[in-house]
């Protein structure tokens, strides 16, 4: 299965891509991490568009980064997943439901929870959504976390984040089943999988798709230095808990780390999650080193029908050319995740059905 995905190489960038990215730059690198990383606006530009150029020429292959296909890996997950949900509906009767709590009218979250739906369709999953509006009280919430827990025909429960303000993001999290925790979020979940010699019922879905990537991929973890950037509790965090658990040597780089660039360049493997456009520049990978890039950035895009596109936080076309394997935006992690989230929901049927 592999080894047509491992000859897809980085597509050339195309003048357009060039024209895009001389304007990227200053829409982009106002980040937090400014103040310690000293970033050159204008050498940035030219020497990407260098780069560009000769990679127009003449670029060698083995100069070029694998692309980890999470579009292609993550359709072959949902087929795995579909054939399975078809055999315990005809051994035992039973689809899986997934229940998915939409608070607010954020339009980004509407995408996410619309795509999930799509998603559970296609794999023959149930899918459950209420929406609250954003003024709804926390005891709103909790009513319909309850009424899921109790509802046998939902096996899986999330609660789309970010919540708005005035709610406390513990107090939802701790209300769901840890039986039906298939965002791994519950703080039982996420301290088991920070414990030895534990493991949580659910392994959290990005994490958990960045992890089934390097495997699938074959690429090796123990005994491999990675460098996680950021360390948010949906992603930084947990995907960090992982790789030490898969025995790899893993520092943590975040808004206060010092000179993160000379941290990043020892990393064999470097997870960015971060959500700031084109932090990971070339310089900050080492040759050879695998790249996954979780960052999910919009950037202003005329050309593009809505108006943004989405980036990661590696700058692609300067990494392609040091990394030996890199995940693309979109169509890396981000469809991982949605497959991940329907294997945990399948994960949860079985478990509580009993079904082998
Ligand atoms: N309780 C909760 N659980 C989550 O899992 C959760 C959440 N809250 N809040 C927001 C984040 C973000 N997230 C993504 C899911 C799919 C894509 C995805 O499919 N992205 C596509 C393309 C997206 C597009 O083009 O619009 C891609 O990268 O190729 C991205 C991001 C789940 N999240
Ligand atoms: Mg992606």
């Amino acid at each position: 299965m592999v080894s047509s995905i491992l000859s897809s190489r980085c597509p050339l960038s195309s003048p357009a891509a060039v024209a895009r990215a001389l304007a990227l730059p200053r829409m982009t690198l106002a980040c937090r991490f400014q103040s310690s990383v000293p970033m050159p606006l204008g050498s940035m530009a030219v020497r990407s568009v260098a780069s560009r150029n000769s990679s127009l020429s003449a670029v060698a292959p083995e100069t070029s980064a694998k692309v980890i296909d999470g579009k292609l890996v993550s359709g072959q997950i949902k087929d795995e997943v579909a054939a399975e949900i078809a055999r315990m509906k005809d051994t035992i009767g039973i689809v899986p439901g997934l229940a998915v709590i939409l608070v607010g009218s954020r339009k980004d979250s509407q995408t996410y929870v619309r795509n999930k739906k799509k998603a559970c369709k296609a794999v023959g999953i149930n899918s459950y959504e209420v929406n609250l509006p954003e003024d709804c009280t926390e005891e709103e919430v909790l009513k319909h976390i309850a009424i899921f827990n109790d509802d046998s025909s939902v096996h899986g429960i999330l609660v789309q984040l970010p919540l708005p303000r005035h709610m406390k993001e513990e107090n939802i999290l701790n209300a769901v089943s840890i039986e039906k925790d298939v965002d791994g979020f519950h703080p039982l979940n996420i301290g088991r999988l920070a414990m030895q010699g534990r493991d949580p019922l659910f392994v959290p879905c990005t994490p958990k798709g960045c992890m089934e990537l390097l495997h699938r991929y074959d690429i090796e973890i123990k005994g491999k230095r990675a460098v996680v950037i950021g360390r948010s509790n949906i992603v930084g965090m947990p995907v960090a808990l992982l790789l030490q658990k898969a025995n790899a040597t893993v520092s943590m780089v975040h808004s206060y780390t010092k000179n993160p660039e000379e941290i990043t360049s020892q990393a064999d493997i470097i997870i960015s999650a971060a959500g700031v456009a084109n932090l990971v520049r070339g310089s900050w990978i080492k040759p050879g080193a695998v790249v996954i890039d979780v960052g999910i950035n919009p950037v202003d895009d005329a050309e593009s029908p809505r108006g943004y596109r989405l980036v990661g936080d590696v700058c692609y076309e300067e990494a392609c050319e040091v990394a030996s394997a890199i995940t693309p935006v979109p169509g890396g992690v981000g469809p991982m995740t949605i497959a991940m989230l329907l294997s945990n929901t399948l994960e949860s049927a079985k478990r509580i059905h009993n079904f082998k």
